[in-house]
């Protein structure tokens, strides 16, 4: 049974960065010099108001009249300590930047291979472009967090700590003035980040939802323009991007009122302290330098917290994100390898389906306790009505997903026993269109080869063609076994593409091949050159076809009957032919149909 992919996991915020961050250890490395610098970072800019104050006291208001000297030593002093600070910023900026991008590849490659490990049920759960933006544009968002709001992060809330400290030095009144303004925003933030949260985790699903959609019509631009049906294709996406928008624009509104809610605070405290400030100047409790300097002082404590808020903005996007990313790397890899697997050895392969019983994820019970053997090097070809459960049986057989109930056996191991690889290694599927990736035929073939591209490659596929009878049909396409096949292969013809995939099954060297006949139709010359390449592939192995063709049955040595999720008959082609029996009335038809 296959698990779903989450649209996001379910952890709070601080959870989800922990947990982040715990997959990508990458981005807190070195995090306690960053925290040094941020510390310098913000220790420098407080400097100011101490030299303002200073210069104000000591230098303009001396009791022995200005100090010049002194008022350009103050000065001094802090330019070169704004100087720093700046260096320092940066130093953090070009470290939270560095380890971030270290961590955040990482996330993508560990986000990817995952999909790949799951099965192929639990990848359909979810549209293949929301997939891949799950591992480019939520992490994305991700980074833009840890790079600028996480350094904001540092230095502001260091910052408001040693501004709170050093104005709590000239004046508690004054300290506790401009805390009492914020009170409303810090309530603000508290309760609207759930909010802010729920919109942004909208945003990402509209996000992912809409390149799905993008990349389904990308692809299927072909059956698109067929069928005339660009206009209603156009609609979809642009009611998929109008969505997004939307979601957008609902969680930048959010944000908004709250940013413009830290403006007000901050006007506000700012007028306090210039009241509540001349107040107590007046009656001697602050000097005109302590003021002045506390003005600076609530400057520094409002950035940050304004800032705060646009740090929210990113913080709740990037969560968003990450929950997102989090949800693929914990959906549980169904068709996992069992700790005490071992691998299979080698040899003739002798498959056995021992009260098989299969349900997909929500659905119906499509095979019904199903037993069956597969004699070693048998040549035996599965016939059916469409819907009856073949392509289910070659799934089960090939270890794509596993069964609701009973087992399937390679030589009398259940298959969830046995290494994936020993696994990958003996039996090998070749669907009915084979995908062939962007490069040449020589690329596409050498895919089927396990482990690492040997020296004599081009020898070795050159020789796999041969064998399979089809070095003539190689030798006539324009650059050979350099060809360059095109995107998914279609710079080659649907038959010429099975060629190339019958060429990598070759070389993989399976002892069983489990083949999903193709059932588009083919130039009668390609269909020969297929026939001849496959029958030589089966050549001395176990061979479980899915025959859509009756020809395919007549030439087996054993045939499987399935009706709707029962195997009804087995035996030999001349015997059900013979008989009266399911087969015996489909392959009447046939000949009647095609004789
Ligand atoms: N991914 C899936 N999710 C849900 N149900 C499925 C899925 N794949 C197949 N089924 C259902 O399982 C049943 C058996 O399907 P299966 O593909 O094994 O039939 P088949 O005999 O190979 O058909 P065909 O000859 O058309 O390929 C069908 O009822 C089908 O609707």
């Amino acid at each position: 049974m296959s698990a779903r992919i989450a649209s996001a996991s379910d952890l709070g915020v601080l959870a989800t960065l922990r947990q982040g961050v715990r997959i990508s250890p990458q981005i807190v490395q070195g995090i306690g010099w960053t925290l040094v610098l941020a510390v310098l970072a913000a220790g420098g800019r407080v400097v100011v108001p101490l030299a303002v104050q200073a210069t104000i006291d000591d230098g303009i208001l001396a009791p022995g009249g200005p100090d010049a000297g002194r008022v350009a030593v103050l000065a001094a002093l802090a330019a070169a300590a704004l100087l720093g600070a700046g260096l320092c910023a940066s130093l953090v900026n070009i470290r939270l930047v560095r380890r971030t991008e270290a961590g955040l590849a990482a996330l993508r490659v560990r986000a990817f291979r995952h999909v790949h490990d799951l099965a192929t049920l639990t990848q359909n759960t979810e549209r293949r472009g929301a997939l891949v933006s799950r591992v480019t544009s939520d992490v994305d968002t991700i980074s833009l967090f840890v790079q600028w709001g996480g350094i904001m992060l540092l230095v502001s809330t260091l910052q408001i700590a040693v501004a709170t400290a050093l104005m709590l030095t000239f004046s508690w009144q004054l300290t506790l003035v401009v805390w009492v303004c914020f009170v409303p925003l810090f309530l603000v933030l508290r309760f609207g980040q759930k909010r802010v949260n729920a919109r942004y985790t909208r945003v990402r699903e509209r996000v992912g939802g809409m390149l799905g959609a993008i990349s389904e019509a990308i692809v299927g631009a072909e059956t698109v323009r067929a069928y005339g049906v660009a206009a209603r294709t156009g609609r979809r996406i642009e009611h998929a991007i109008e969505t997004t928008r939307v979601a957008q624009g609902r969680a930048q509104r959010l944000v908004a009122t709250t940013f413009s809610s830290g403006t007000l605070m901050s006007t506000l405290a700012l007028a306090a302290v210039v009241v509540v400030g001349a107040h107590l100047g007046v009656d001697g409790d602050l000097t005109a330098g302590q003021v002045v300097a506390f003005l600076f002082l609530v400057q520094l404590f409002t950035g940050p917290v304004q800032q705060a808020t646009e740090i929210l903005n990113e913080l709740q996007n990037a969560v968003a994100g990450w929950r997102r990313v989090l949800a693929v790397v914990e959906t549980p890899v169904e068709v996992a390898q069992s700790p005490d697997a071992v691998a299979s050895p080698r040899g003739p392969a002798h498959v056995a389906l021992r009260g098989v019983r299969f349900a997909y994820p929500d659905g119906p019970e499509v095979l019904h306790g199903v037993d069956l053997v597969l004699p070693a090097r048998a040549k035996v070809a599965v016939v059916g009505q469409t819907g009856s459960g073949k392509t289910t049986i070659a799934k089960l057989v090939t270890r794509l997903m596993d069964p609701t109930q009973g087992s399937v056996l390679l030589d009398g191991v259940d298959l969830r026993d046995l290494t994936l690889d020993s696994l990958r290694d003996r039996v090998v599927l070749v669907p009915q269109e084979g995908f062939l990736f962007d490069g040449t035929v020589l690329d596409n073939a050498a895919y089927g080869m396990r482990g690492p591209r040997p020296a004599d490659v081009e020898d070795r596929v050159l020789a796999a063609f041969a064998a399979l009878g089809l070095a003539d049909w190689l030798a006539d396409l324009p650059q050979g076994v350099h060809t360059s096949v095109g995107q998914r292969g279609e710079s080659l013809s649907a038959g010429e593409r099975q060629l190339v995939a019958i060429a990598r099954a070759y070389l993989a060297e399976p002892d069983l091949l489990v083949l999903d006949e193709a059932t588009s139709a083919v130039d009668p010359a390609t269909e020969v050159r297929i026939a001849r390449a496959l029958d030589s592939l089966s050549a001395g192995r176990s061979t479980l076809t899915i025959a859509h063709r009756l020809s395919t049955a007549e030439a087996a040595d054993l045939v499987v009957v399935v009706d709707d999720g029962h195997v009804v008959e087995v035996g030999p082609h001349a015997r059900l032919a013979a008989g009266e029996g399911v087969y015996a009335r489909m392959h009447a038809a046939w000949v009647a149909q095609t004789r």
